[in-house]
């Protein structure tokens, strides 16, 4: 793999957190999901978030891109008050999965040259370098031959390659990972480990959500855990699996609505333009 991914602030000592999130409450309906957050991520650091079953995770991860909207305490990205944050070429948002349904027609290169948006300005075309870039990060998930296909002729594990793919084509500095592992097999976990690994090597910083560590245990530096909408842990290490998620064989569930998936009144019928990409974008939603 080449460098092209380079960390910006990487070895710059003065560079301000990636994120500093102070007190943050973020809610549904009026209930709190994070409950008075506060973590600093220094920027070039790889670390994973954790935390059982809807503890507020992915509501942390939307949050931190301006996706979830906070209703107290504050949240600067690189330095720069979330709303006034303009700079999400730097971001590479990974989110929970493309679809649970497969109603997403693009090809795996349209999906993956989606996240050079923000990077671009409105309607002008790729350049080369452009070009190359989402050949790179085709080449770095191994899905080179598979780049004319539709994403649905996909397993879900390649499908997760491919928004990772995405994340990489727009060359930021900054991931934000929401359980990049999820329906991955141990063969491209190794092989996804590796290349966060990479990037962690180029100074990028790396967010990930995590249900447990697995081939990432040497690549993470620090462990966050969520419990009762706060930060419960915060170490070099996760603490040791409790409860049901030690269980051997425990399979993660997704029992809420995922705001990725396809809309289920939709199944079966023809896609409306606006639902065949379903995906958020950091600081457009
Ligand atoms: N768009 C939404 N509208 C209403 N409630 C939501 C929404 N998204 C999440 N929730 C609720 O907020 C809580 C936290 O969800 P979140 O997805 O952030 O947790 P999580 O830790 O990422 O969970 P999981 O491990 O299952 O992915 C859950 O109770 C969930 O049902």
């Amino acid at each position: 793999m080449s460098d092209q991914f380079t960390g910006t602030a990487a070895g710059d000592p003065d560079a301000p957190p990636a994120f500093r999130i102070t007190d943050a409450v973020v809610g549904y309906d009026g209930t709190p999901v994070l409950d008075g957050v506060d973590l600093d991520i220094p920027a070039g650091q790889t670390i994973a978030v954790m935390g059982p079953n809807g503890s507020g995770k992915s509501t942390l991860m939307r949050a931190m891109l301006g996706i979830a909207p906070l209703s107290a305490g504050r949240i600067l990205v690189h330095g720069t008050p979330l709303r006034r944050f303009r700079d999400w070429r730097r971001i590479g948002y990974v989110p929970q999965r493309l679809t649970a349904g497969g109603a997403v027609p693009a090809t795996v290169r349209e999906i993956v040259a989606s996240g050079q948006v923000a990077a671009r300005r409105l309607l002008s075309l790729p350049t080369r370098a452009d070009r190359a870039a989402i050949d790179e990060a085709l080449e770095t998930v191994g899905l080179t031959d598979r780049a004319r296909d539709s994403v649905r002729e996909l397993s879900g594990g390649q499908q997760q390659r491919v928004l990772i793919a995405r994340a990489l084509a727009g060359r930021p500095d900054t991931f934000v990972m929401d359980e990049p592992m999820a329906g991955v097999d141990a063969e491209n976990q190794r092989e996804l480990a590796r290349t966060i690994d990479h990037l962690r090597g180029t100074g990028a910083t790396v967010v990930l959500v995590l249900h447990e560590l697995g081939p990432l245990e040497d690549v993470i530096e620090r462990a966050v855990v969520l419990d009762g909408g706060r930060i419960g842990h915060d170490g070099r290490r996760a603490p040791a699996a409790t409860g049901e998620c030690a269980r051997p064989g425990h399979e993660h569930q997704h029992p809420h609505p995922d705001p990725n998936d396809p809309d289920p009144r939709a199944a079966g019928t023809e896609p409306a333009a606006a639902d065949l990409i379903r995906l958020e974008v950091p600081g457009r939603d």
